[in-house]
């Protein structure tokens, strides 16, 4: 029988903050079950990366699109944003030519498959004039009536929603050219040449200009054809050559704040917390169909239920259970006096079956239930030792194997203060991903 968790409030859909952070976020919540339905388009609808610079900005060595967030290249996030959006067709990525092998790495290693890759320029307006300029040549990819509606957006902003893709897109099809704003931070002023404060502007007239932006595929390949190299050089804004150079007055709309692009070092650091954040919203519980697993899995879920988190129980990972092996990214295995992992390295292996490749390590935690007068290591055959071993070999597959040992006391008090902790240890375990304590048993 498969326990449902009951619906856990998401502290993120309070007032004044997104529904969803995140297309990233989005994906995950789906899964696996399309979200597209409600936000699908008619009409072709290719995309442009610029992924040429090199994040100079960011004082590190990498481009800040190739830097690893969790495992994975930020670029990667990015384009698996628009990758799992069903009626985008194509996406072509500008990268810098020293770039073009590690590109290539990055979309064998994550599967990526609508990408195509071309040469990033000097400037940011020249490599997305590169990628438009590929979308109107003939090629594999192409949309039988052409590109239609183009969406460029920064390959450093990874955290993009389908519902908001939709609505850019079919306002670039309506109007010619659409942008996503968004309310401006801080005041901008003027300054003179000495330095002093020259005017400033009224902030609440003014916006922040943000990507994603969407033109109809005519009116940004002749923008480009039209404009001057000044603009090639200096530009900032695709909107504004739109303008300029066809008389398209793009339809602006506020987009949520996680189209921030990533820009400093720290914003680094603020995207792997984002996306840490969503991958510990939720976690399968594994009972083996015992009812003392059951009872123990519901109560666990029940404080983990007030920590923010949903758990999922189900009996077994078999049958139309077997598809959360594909979807979801927290598993535990709850293991009444198990002592030799046995029900852990099952799980282990039937997760390296389905997910060869996890886009992103996956967290499974072993919780092994023992009596009250159990001493931690009686009974268990194989040693701690033998914990660490499996942890070590799951984590070559993107599987990290945490324990925790949990005390089931005859005294209900002690019985849920020891589930209280296992889910506070749960939490933090599947938040943190620390390699560092892959392989050990925490006591809860
Ligand atoms: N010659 C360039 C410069 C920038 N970009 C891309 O444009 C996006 C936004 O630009 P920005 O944040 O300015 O990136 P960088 O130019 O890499 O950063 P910095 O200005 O700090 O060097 C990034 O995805 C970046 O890779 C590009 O494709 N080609
Ligand atoms: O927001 C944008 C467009 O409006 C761009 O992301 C922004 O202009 C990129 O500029 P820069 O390369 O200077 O960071």
């Amino acid at each position: 029988m498969e326990v449902r968790h009951p619906k856990v409030q998401n502290k993120r859909t309070g007032p004044g903050r997104p529904a969803n952070p995140g297309g990233f976020l989005d994906g995950h919540a789906c899964k696996g079950v399309t979200c597209s339905a409600a936000h699908s388009v008619d009409f072709p609808v290719s995309v442009v990366l610029p992924a040429g610079g090199t994040g100079e900005r960011t004082g590190l060595q990498t481009p800040k699109q190739f830097c690893s967030v969790l495992g994975r290249p930020l670029i990667s996030y990015t384009i698996q944003a628009f990758e799992r959006v069903p009626w985008i067709q194509r996406i072509v990525v500008a990268v810098a030519k020293e770039s073009t092998d590690l590109m290539a790495d990055i979309i064998r290693r994550f599967r990526h498959q609508k990408v195509q890759v071309v040469s990033g320029g000097s400037t940011r307006h020249r490599s997305i004039c590169n990628g438009v300029m590929a979308l109107g040549e003939d090629g594999e990819g192409m949309a039988p009536d052409g590109p239609g509606v183009v969406i460029i957006h920064d390959a450093v902003r990874p955290f993009v929603e389908e519902e908001f893709l939709q609505k850019i897109a079919t306002a670039a099809r309506e109007h010619g050219a659409a942008g996503a704003i968004r309310p401006l931070v801080s005041t901008v002023i003027a300054t003179t040449s000495e330095g002093f404060l020259d005017h400033s502007l009224e902030r609440a007239k003014y916006r922040a200009s943000e990507m994603p932006q969407g033109f109809s595929y005519d009116v940004i390949r002749q923008a480009y054809q039209r404009c001057s190299e000044t603009d090639f050089e200096f530009g900032t804004e695709c909107l504004h050559l739109a303008l300029q150079y066809c008389g398209t007055n793009a339809k602006l709309i506020e987009g949520p704040p996680t189209l921030w692009k990533v820009t400093y070092r720290k914003d680094l650091a603020a995207a792997e917390s984002v996306i840490k954040e969503s991958l510990s919203e939720s976690a399968l519980v594994i009972t083996g169909g015992r009812a003392s697993a059951a009872a123990l899995a519901e109560a666990l879920q029940k404080a983990a239920g007030a920590l923010q988190m949903g758990l999922d129980l189900v009996p077994d990972v078999t049958a139309e259970n077997s598809r959360y092996l594909q979807t979801e990214s927290n598993f535990i295995q709850v293991s009444i006096n198990d002592p030799c992992l046995s029900e852990v390295e099952a799980l282990i292996q039937a997760l390296e079956e389905a997910n060869p490749a996890p886009l992103h390590p996956l967290v499974v935690i072993w919780m092994r239930v023992v009596g009250e007068d159990e001493a931690s290591d009686s009974g268990m055959v194989a040693p701690a030792s033998a914990l660490v071993d499996m942890a070590s070999a799951a984590k070559l597959h993107q599987i990290l194997l945490y324990g925790i040992q949990i005390h089931q006391s005859k005294d209900s008090e002690r019985r849920d203060r020891s589930v209280t902790r296992a889910a506070q240890i749960v939490r933090v375990l599947i938040r943190e991903r620390s390699p560092a304590l892959v392989g050990q048993l925490l006591q809860a």
